[in-house]
């Protein structure tokens, strides 16, 4: 029996659990070169990622003037063949993640993916990483079908469900994953270290951490749930 406040911990993938903006910023100049248009310069693809893939390409042909539906929709499917070869190059796991989730795992705490990325690319990601096997379920924004990805509150319902119900809070870095987490009603961390599309303060989460090796002191701190 864990003495631990929560039974489960969803995640967030992207500027949560991984870093992986090298490997997305490389898919996005891979459709944008393909497409005639100029390189986003690779730390600025950090503010591009939250929405899922498609949205992360409009943001960046949309800041150079926008193109036809066709031609955006033929460099987006381009852009995710690229990125489906080559997403675990540079994405690797925060400093002190690792050992986050193994303590989280050494206290009988399951721990489930809900992440905006496509349930595939989550899952390959986290296998080439040798990290998949952690995780009760990926949950992925096509998972729950159009419409219910964060910030709709689903995905996390059923990670909640997946992981056997009981108390459950969420860890993420934007605001797709406070609102998704608000509109489940469960409590939810941000992480400074991630993509924020907000100053994390403002995000509106019930804590913020600087770091992963913060994350389980700020688990114990929350109100009981
Ligand atoms: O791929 C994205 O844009 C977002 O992914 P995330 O939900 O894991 O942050
Ligand atoms: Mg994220």
């Amino acid at each position: 029996m864990t003495t631990f406040p929560f039974s489960a911990i969803g995640f967030d993938l992207d500027g949560t659990l991984l870093d992986t903006h090298q490997d997305l910023g490389a898919a996005v100049n891979h459709a944008l070169k393909l497409g005639g248009l100029k390189p986003v310069p690779v730390d600025s693809s950090k503010d591009l990622i939250g929405g899922g893939a498609k949205m992360m390409l409009s943001r960046a042909v949309d800041d150079q003037g926008g193109m036809e539906r066709d031609d955006f929709h033929a460099l987006y499917k381009k852009m995710l063949s690229y990125y489906s070869e080559h997403n675990a190059v540079h994405s690797h796991p925060y400093p002190g993640m690792i050992d986050t989730l193994d303590e989280l795992a050494d206290r009988g705490v399951k721990i489930a993916v809900v992440t905006n990325k496509f349930e595939s690319f989550a899952t390959s990601i986290l296998n080439q990483l040798g990290l998949a096997d952690r995780f009760v379920t990926i949950i992925g924004g096509d998972t729950m079908g159009k419409g219910n990805a964060k910030p709709a509150p689903d995905p996390i319902y059923e990670a909640r469900k997946r992981c056997g119900g009981g108390s459950f809070a969420f860890v993420g870095d934007s605001s797709y994953d406070v609102n998704a987490a608000k509109a489940a009603g469960v409590p939810v961390i941000a992480c400074a270290y991630g993509y924020c599309d907000k100053p994390p303060h403002e995000l509106g989460a019930d804590a913020v951490i600087q770091t992963a090796s913060e994350l389980i002191p700020a688990l114990e701190a929350l109100p009981k749930p």
